[in-house]
C-alpha cells in the first residue's frame, strides 16, 4: 500500500525525478521529464545519461555527475525546450560502499525567474518614479531656484544652510510677500528631515474657536460637531518632520500657553485625551508683526517669544535689495512664459520703470504683476503704457521730485553742466512719457536710439 502512494506522490511531483543506475542508464522518470525536457519518459528507460548529453538533451546530466563525483550535488540547466531548471543529485550506496543508484530532483524555475524578472523591471521602474517624485519634490523646494544678486539675500541663504541641518528653532521676520514661506521651506529641504513631512500653518487664517481642535487634534466625541474617529492635529502631523507656523503673531494667547508647553516638554496631549505622547518636530515660525512690541503691549508672551527667537532671520523688503529686482523680473518673466507657453518681452524702458518701482507687495507682487501683464497684454512687446496706473504714477512722483532735486542742486551751484543736464533730464522724461519705444524716442529727440539707450541709463536713478 505504501509502495503505491509512494509512486503517486512520486507520479504527480512538480518536480522531474529520475533515477539511475551506477552506469547511467535510466531506471525510472516521473511524467515531469516530458514537460521540462520534452522528452517521453516511457522511451528514455534504459537509455544511457551520457548518450543524452551527447545528444545535447541534458546540458550537462546532473546524474553523470553525482556519478562521477560521487557526492550530492546540485547545478543549473537550460533545456532545449527553454526551461530553466534548478537540478539536484544525490548517490545511493550499499552497504558496501558502492555507488548503484543517483536519484535526481529537477525544478522547473522557469516561471520564477521570469517573475523574478518582472519584479526587477518593476522595482526598476518604481525607483524611476521614487528619484522622479524626489526631483520634483527638490524642484519645488530647491533653493537653488532662488534669486539671490544682492548680499543681502546672499547672506540670508547662507545663514539658512548653515543652521538648516540643526534643530534649532528659527523665526522669520519681515513683510508680507518677501519669501518667508519659501525660505522655511528651503531651510527643511535642507535638512535632515526633509523626507518627513512639512506642515505649513497660516494661524491667521485659523479662527479662534478652531484653533485647539486643529493644532492638538482631539479623540472621539470630545465636544459636539466633532469627527467620530477623531482627529489629528498639525502638530501631531509634524511629527519627525517641520512644523511651520506663519503668522505666529496671530496665534490667541491661550494657545500660545499651549504651544510653550508643548515646546519645552516634547509630549503632545489630544483633546478629550488621556495619555500624553512624545513629539520631535523641528519648528520654524515667522511674522511680519513686531513681536517684541506685542510682548510689551502684552500680546504676546515673553517665554514663548525667547522659545522662538533662537534664530532670528530679518528678510528685508524687496526695495531695500535693489539688485534682486532685475534678476527677479528676468526669472518670472522666462518662467510665466514657460507656463503660458508664450514668448513675450518687455521693451528696455519696460524693464528700466519695473526696476525703480518700490514694490511694496515685494517679490509676490512682482510675479503677479508679471503673470498679470503675459496673460492680458496681447502684443509680443510690453511696453511702459501697459503698466498699471499704480506703477507708473509713482513713477511720475519720483520724476517730479528728481526735477525738484535737480533745480534746488543746479540754483545751489551755478554750474553749467548741472543746468545741462537739467534741460536734458527734463526733454528725456517728455520724450519718455510720450513715446512708446526708445526708437521713437530717438526721433522725437533727434539723437540716435543707442544714444537714447546711454541716456536712460546714465539718468535711470531718475526712471
Ligand atoms: N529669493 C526668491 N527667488 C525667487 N522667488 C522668490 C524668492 N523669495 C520668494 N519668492 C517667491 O515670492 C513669492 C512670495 O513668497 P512667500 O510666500 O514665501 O512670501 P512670505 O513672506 O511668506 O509671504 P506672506 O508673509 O504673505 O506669507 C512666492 O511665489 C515665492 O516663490
Amino acid at each position: 500500500m505504501l509502495e503505491q502512494e509512494l509512486k503517486k506522490i512520486i507520479e504527480t511531483s512538480n518536480n522531474n525525478i529520475t533515477i539511475t543506475d551506477e552506469k547511467g542508464i535510466i531506471l525510472y522518470s516521473n511524467p515531469k521529464l516530458w514537460e521540462i525536457y520534452g522528452m517521453e519518459p516511457a522511451s528514455y528507460i534504459g537509455t544511457s545519461v551520457y548518450q543524452l548529453e551527447k545528444e545535447g538533451l541534458l546540458t550537462p546530466s546532473i546524474n553523470a555527475l553525482v556519478l562521477k563525483e560521487k557526492k550530492a550535488m546540485r547545478i543549473m540547466q537550460h533545456t532545449q525546450t527553454g526551461h530553466v531548471v534548478m537540478s539536484t543529485g544525490y548517490p545511493i550506496f550499499n552497504k558496501e560502499g558502492l555507488l548503484v543508484r543517483v536519484i535526481s530532483y529537477g525544478q522547473d524555475q522557469t516561471e520564477i525567474l521570469q517573475l523574478q524578472e518582472q519584479y526587477e523591471q518593476l522595482q526598476r521602474i518604481v525607483k524611476g518614479y521614487q528619484t522622479e517624485v524626489e526631483d520634483l519634490r527638490e524642484k519645488e523646494l530647491d533653493y537653488h531656484d532662488m534669486i539671490a544678486r544682492s548680499n543681502t539675500t546672499k547672506q540670508i541663504l547662507k545663514t539658512i544652510h548653515n543652521v538648516a541641518k540643526t534643530d534649532a528653532t528659527i523665526l522669520l521676520l519681515g513683510p508680507s510677500g518677501v519669501g518667508k514661506s519659501t525660505f522655511a521651506r528651503s531651510v527643511h529641504n535642507q535638512s535632515n528631515r526633509k523626507k518627513e513631512p512639512f506642515i505649513e500653518v497660516n494661524c491667521s487664517t485659523i479662527p479662534e474657536s478652531l484653533f485647539e481642535s486643529e493644532i492638538f487634534g482631539y479623540e472621539p466625541g470630545s465636544f459636539t460637531g466633532a469627527n467620530k474617529q477623531g482627529r489629528q492635529g498639525l502638530i501631531e502631523q509634524a511629527d519627525s518632520g517641520t512644523l511651520f507656523l506663519d503668522e505666529i503673531g496671530e496665534l490667541p494667547l491661550a494657545m500660545q500657553a499651549k504651544l510653550l508647553k508643548v515646546l519645552q516638554e516634547k509630549k503632545i496631549k489630544r483633546i478629550g485625551g488621556k495619555k500624553e505622547s512624545l513629539i520631535n518636530f523641528r519648528l520654524i515660525a515667522a511674522t511680519n508683526q513686531d513681536l517684541k512690541g506685542m510682548v510689551s503691549e502684552g500680546k504676546f508672551r515673553l517665554d514663548l517669544f525667547y522659545r522662538l527667537n533662537v534664530i532670528p532671520i530679518q528678510i528685508p523688503a524687496l526695495h531695500e535689495r535693489k539688485e534682486d529686482i532685475p534678476l527677479l523680473i528676468q526669472h518670472y518673466l522666462q518662467k510665466t512664459n514657460d507656463k503660458y507657453q508664450k514668448l513675450k518681452k518687455f521693451h528696455p524702458t519696460t524693464y528700466e520703470v519695473l526696476n525703480h518701482y518700490q514694490w511694496p507687495g515685494n517679490i509676490r507682487e512682482l510675479e503677479n504683476l508679471i503673470e498679470q501683464l503675459i496673460l492680458i497684454i496681447e502684443e509680443p512687446i510690453i511696453f511702459p503704457k501697459h503698466l498699471p496706473q499704480a506703477i507708473t504714477g509713482q513713477l511720475e512722483q519720483t520724476e517730479n521730485s528728481s526735477s525738484q532735486t535737480i533745480e534746488q542742486e543746479s540754483d545751489e551751484n551755478h554750474d553749467l553742466k548741472k543746468t545741462l543736464e537739467k534741460v536734458e533730464l527734463q526733454l528725456i522724461t517728455k520724450a519718455y512719457k510720450q513715446c512708446k519705444t526708445t526708437y521713437e524716442m530717438a526721433e522725437y529727440l533727434g539723437v540716435s536710439q543707442p544714444t537714447v539707450i546711454y541716456k536712460l541709463k546714465k539718468y535711470k536713478k531718475y526712471f
